[in-house]
């Protein structure tokens, strides 16, 4: 069960991240190449309290959005969970660090960011993620893409790498998905995948969006 006793130490938790998390660091990052990875964003302990979270239940993921959202095994693999504050302190805790790090990135790099959709992710053993981009100029309103890892003790030889390529679809690097680590990157601009791996892997994959509404048009989340 998640640790709903956690509320009182909210505070504490986030100022104390606040005071780690060199923000003038990673804006600068992704304002001069795009993308930054944190290692340790938050401690074992942390992500520990955040998998007590992860529901019992998960829906195929699908691509698209809304009407548009239909499944497709060939492409992806995992199965997501919408993130709600609800499903308890550690969640809420998360998102309020996102919170955060939307209100530095429009400070810092005025990407004029409304808002966060979230969810958690499970790669079943052999699942994975073709290339991708998570949003086409000028048709998404998806700016900046977190993932960020729940997998304590990853062995690297388990796979499951998050392979990323430059915008011309060069490859760039390979992400490790170790608990802890928090990658962020222009949504844009970088294609990437998900690798299968021979264990179990969970995850938070999240978009800072931009406000899509407009005249007689509601843009809908998620
Ligand atoms: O889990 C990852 O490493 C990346 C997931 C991803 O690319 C996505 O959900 O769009
Ligand atoms: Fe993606």
């Amino acid at each position: 069960m998640c640790q709903q006793g956690e509320v009182a130490t909210k505070r504490t938790l986030s100022t104390r991240c606040e005071s780690i998390l060199d923000y003038q660091a990673v804006m600068d990052a992704i304002y001069t190449r795009g993308w930054v990875i944190v290692d340790d964003f938050l401690t074992a302990a942390e992500v520990d309290a955040l998998r007590a979270c992860l529901p019992d239940e998960w829906q195929p993921a699908g691509i698209g959005r809304e009407g548009l959202h239909q499944g497709n095994p060939e492409i992806r693999r995992d199965q997501i969970h919408w993130l709600d504050p609800d499903q308890g302190a550690p969640v809420a805790d998360y998102l309020a660090r996102m919170e955060s790090l939307r209100l530095a990135a429009n400070r810092n790099l005025m990407l004029g960011l409304f808002d966060y959709e979230a969810h958690f992710a499970r790669y079943r053993r052999g699942d994975f993620y073709a290339t991708h981009r998570d949003a086409f100029a000028g048709r998404s309103n998806r700016r900046l893409t977190s993932v960020f890892y729940l997998n304590n003790g990853w062995q690297p030889q388990a796979g499951g790498v998050l392979r990323v390529y430059d915008n011309d679809e060069q490859f760039l690097m390979d992400v490790s998905p170790k608990g802890g680590r928090l990658v962020l990157f222009l949504s844009e601009d970088f294609p990437h995948e998900v690798l299968p791996a021979s264990e179990q892997r969970y995850s938070i994959a999240g978009w800072f969006r931009v406000n899509g509404n407009g005249a007689g048009r509601v843009d809908p989340p998620r």
